[in-house]
């Protein structure tokens, strides 16, 4: 990821900037290469703003979107502030650690994955729905898909650098043809067995917890259906808290 920060000084024509990005943010929101963008408004001096854009990379910036089919018209909305601009450069990210843990450390570290999925899938053959699927499991998937979502929640690269990664899940999940109602009993299974072993229940936990699951099985559903052919050369996810902040009251 890499930041983009786009200074702006615009006496007298912020509301008409405002109004400019408003629509040229049509144009961000369907780049692929743009993750994230925001525009602030200087408290102290109101004629001030700045756009702050996460881009996948700068190459992509540089490279995808400004060669790409969106560059064209989000530059057609904003050219005529090109010549208000103080600053605009790309800033990469300063690791100064973080005092919020991540979800992999709140969960319980690798320990607590390896107890989840090993309840679950000491459970999976005796689920009507879904032992047919796992009758030829490995004798370590537990442990594999417990490195994954370790991985997957700001733990260790253990999958990545251990197990082929986000292609090798992937490829695991080919032709399988794996039903909606498959998909339902597996997340219902794990979260059931996550409160049997006791993995943390706080809503705000439980939230991600269960958004990464909705995302996660979905996908695998899709990447299983006969003839499904998905992009093998992915990134790991990286999965975090979301909206919410762990509860410590
Ligand atoms: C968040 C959702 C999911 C994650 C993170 C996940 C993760 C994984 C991983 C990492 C592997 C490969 C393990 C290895 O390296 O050997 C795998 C394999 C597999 N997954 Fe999933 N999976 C998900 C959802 C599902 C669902 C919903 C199903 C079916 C209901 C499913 C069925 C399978 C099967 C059948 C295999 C191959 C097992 C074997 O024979 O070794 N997965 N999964």
């Amino acid at each position: 990821m890499i930041v983009e920060y786009i200074r702006y000084r615009v006496p007298g024509r912020g509301a008409r900037l405002t109004e400019a990005y408003r629509r040229a943010a049509v144009h961000l929101a369907a780049a692929p290469e743009c993750h994230d963008f925001e525009m602030t408004r200087c408290v102290d001096e109101p004629e001030c703003y700045v756009v702050r854009l996460t881009w996948t990379s700068a190459e992509a910036h540089l490279s995808g979107f400004r060669t790409g089919p969106h560059f064209p018209p989000f530059l057609a909305e904003v050219r005529e502030f090109v010549g208000d601009i103080e600053e605009m450069r790309h800033y990469e990210p300063v690791d100064i650690g973080s005092p919020v843990p991540s979800l992999y450390e709140w969960a319980g570290g690798a320990e607590a994955f390896e107890r989840l999925f090993a309840a679950f899938y000491r459970r999976v053959p005796g689920d009507e729905l879904l032992a047919p699927l796992f009758a030829g499991m490995d004798a370590d998937h537990a442990r594999h898909v417990a490195a994954w979502v370790g991985e997957v929640f700001g733990g260790p690269p253990v999958y990545s650098t251990g197990r082929g990664g986000h292609a090798h899940m992937v490829s695991k999940h080919l032709g399988r043809a794996i039903t909606e109602e498959q998909r339902r009993r597996w997340v219902a299974l794990l979260l059931d067995t996550a409160d049997e072993v006791g993995l943390p229940d706080d809503p705000e936990f439980r939230s991600a917890f269960v958004a990464y699951l909705e995302w996660g099985t979905r996908l695998a559903v899709l990447f299983s259906r006969p003839g499904a052919k998905p992009a093998l050369d992915e990134p790991m996810p990286a999965w975090g808290w979301g909206s919410v902040r762990p509860w410590r009251g």
